[in-house]
């Protein structure tokens, strides 16, 4: 990396970003220093992910400035920013599946088609293997889950010419708690190595584990900054965030299910995934009225094809499948009138129509309609949303925003709220809580404990075992493509799941 003297790489005066009416940032002094890692905290629409695309290029400030060399600097479009030397990685990878890392990396650093095949093949196994990222040149995208598919992401920004700026959003939202060190490991070679990197995330114990420098923003207004030698700690970091909110202790009674009717059961079910590979054999899933059932298991097990199986999204190849007692279709019509409720993996690439406003996603699936002569009363759609305690608990935007203009935390509380509304018998919910502010996330781990208390059967997928473990009454892992016999929660350990996930139920 080139080495430059001053005190910092990159400093904002003023930097403000306005949309309309709302102010997303406003008047924000930041300094990113090299050789330093500076976390970006605050609750969801906060503005982090604004402020990170003003220092990226994609949106122009309306006010302030922004420094490097000591000079000021114009970073929109974003190619004037990498030329700056600034880097972003992501939550939403810009790759092309069709092609390999290598041909991917070729189309971002090298101008033109001719470019020396094996020399940028040696230079991404060089920088790969400097710091630990593991990827294979010739893999192609569509082949890579997403802790790789990030790997690739890091590799085109190290590989780019000038970088000494990155910016991390939300990096650990798509890893797996055993990739989690070695990406903050990762972070800390990074920084060891000059860059300066920016890091916005909402996991507390990550700011703490590398962070040298802290700022919190609120209501897009940076209102806090500490350093790493001031001694930080998560009560601190918590309060700078959420001020005098309090952060709310999820708690859960244990299971006793008089009625022990089963809400959804799916016998020997065999499940094919997208290449006609079989991904789950023979698997086995009883849930009960008001129980919840964790699913637990490295990426790429099979929780996406199982959760699209139970909410009727793909069919089963062997085994059958019954919700309230009844054999059922594969068809999410049947399911939604059988009242099933789905949150997928992926909401905003796979539940969101960006045109189209909040309210109008909660009828696409959640609300029911409400007749005007021949249209549809949206004013009365509108204030019965308004008025739940599902939007209200989840602070949710007002129902005629767009789905594009809100931030990823907001978006995933569109989705909840809308899953939620229906107070479905049967929820399968794939991470609740990604994206979410730590109050949020509280807040929904809660609705979820009360709606299984009101009878809701959940079915739920989540990659963090803390969760899975405060929420659930009965943990299952996929492995091997096997789902293991349920565990009960109070007579199991992370240890023996994570040891179930790795190994499956022969270990
Ligand atoms: N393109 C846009 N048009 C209109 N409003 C926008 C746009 N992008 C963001 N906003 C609004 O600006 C505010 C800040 O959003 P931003 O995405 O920066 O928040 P964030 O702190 O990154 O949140 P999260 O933790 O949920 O990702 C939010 O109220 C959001 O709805």
């Amino acid at each position: 990396m080139e080495q430059h003297n001053e005190r910092y790489l990159l400093r904002t005066q003023g930097l403000t970003k306005i949309f309309g009416s709302l102010v997303a940032n406003s008047g924000i002094d930041l300094e990113v220093k090299p050789n330093s890692i500076h976390a970006i905290l605050g609750e969801n629409g906060a503005g982090k992910s604004t402020l990170m695309k003003m220092l990226y290029g994609v949106y122009a400030p309306d006010g302030g400035s922004i420094m490097m060399d000591g000079q000021e600097v114009e970073l929109h479009p974003p190619t004037k920013a990498r030329a700056k030397g600034i880097g972003m990685v992501f939550q939403d990878f810009r790759v092309v599946p069709a092609l390999t890392i290598l041909d991917n990396i070729a189309l971002s650093v090298e101008k033109g088609i001719l470019f020396n095949r094996n020399k940028l093949k040696k230079r991404i196994i060089d920088v790969s293997t400097k710091y630990g990222l593991a990827v294979n040149p010739d893999a192609y995208v569509w082949e890579l889950d997403l802790g790789q598919r990030q790997r690739l992401e890091i590799v085109k920004v190290l590989l780019a010419e000038h970088t000494r700026v990155i910016i991390f959003d939300e990096p650990t939202s798509v890893l797996v708690p055993q990739e989690v060190e070695s990406f903050l490991n990762m972070l800390r070679m990074l920084r060891d190595d000059g860059y300066g990197i920016l890091l916005i995330t909402h996991k507390i114990n990550e700011v703490l584990a590398c962070a040298d420098q802290v700022s919190v923003l609120r209501s897009g207004v940076l209102t806090y900054t500490a350093n790493k030698e001031d001694g930080l700690t998560a009560d601190q970091l918590i309060s700078a965030m959420m001020g005098d909110k309090e952060l709310k202790i999820v708690e859960k009674e244990s299971f006793e299910s008089s009625a022990n009717e089963l809400a959804i059961a799916l016998n020997a079910g065999t499940i094919k995934g997208d290449y006609g590979e079989t991904v789950l054999q023979q698997v086995n899933l009883q849930v009960k009225k008001g129980q919840i059932v964790g699913v637990a298991g490295i990426s790429g097990s099979g929780q996406r094809e199982l959760a699209e199986v139970l909410f009727g999204l793909r069919s089963l190849v062997k085994g059958t499948l019954e919700v309230g007692g009844q054999s059922i279709k594969p068809d999410v019509r049947a399911f939604l009138e059988a009242g099933v409720s789905f949150v997928s993996e992926d909401p905003i690439k796979e539940s969101v129509i960006p045109g189209f406003s909040i309210l109008e996603h909660m009828v696409l699936d959640g609300m029911e309609l409400k007749k005007k002569g021949l249209g549809i009363d949206w004013k009365k759609l509108a204030d019965e949303l308004q008025n739940s305690k599902e939007a209200q608990a989840l602070a949710l935007a007002s129902g005629n925003r767009r789905a594009d203009t809100l931030s990823g935390g907001n978006v995933q509380r569109m989705v909840l709220t809308r899953a939620l509304i229906r107070k479905p018998d049967v929820l399968i919910i794939s991470y609740p809580s990604r994206g979410l502010d730590i109050g949020t996330t509280r807040t929904i781990q809660q609705h979820l404990i009360q709606l299984a208390q009101q009878g809701t059967a959940i079915v739920l997928f989540s990659e963090d075992l803390d969760e899975l473990f405060k929420l659930s009454d009965e943990i299952v892992v996929l492995a091997g493509k096997r789902l293991s016999k349920p565990y009960q929660t109070t007579a199991t350990d992370v240890g023996q799941i994570g040891q179930l996930m790795l190994k499956g139920e022969s270990a």
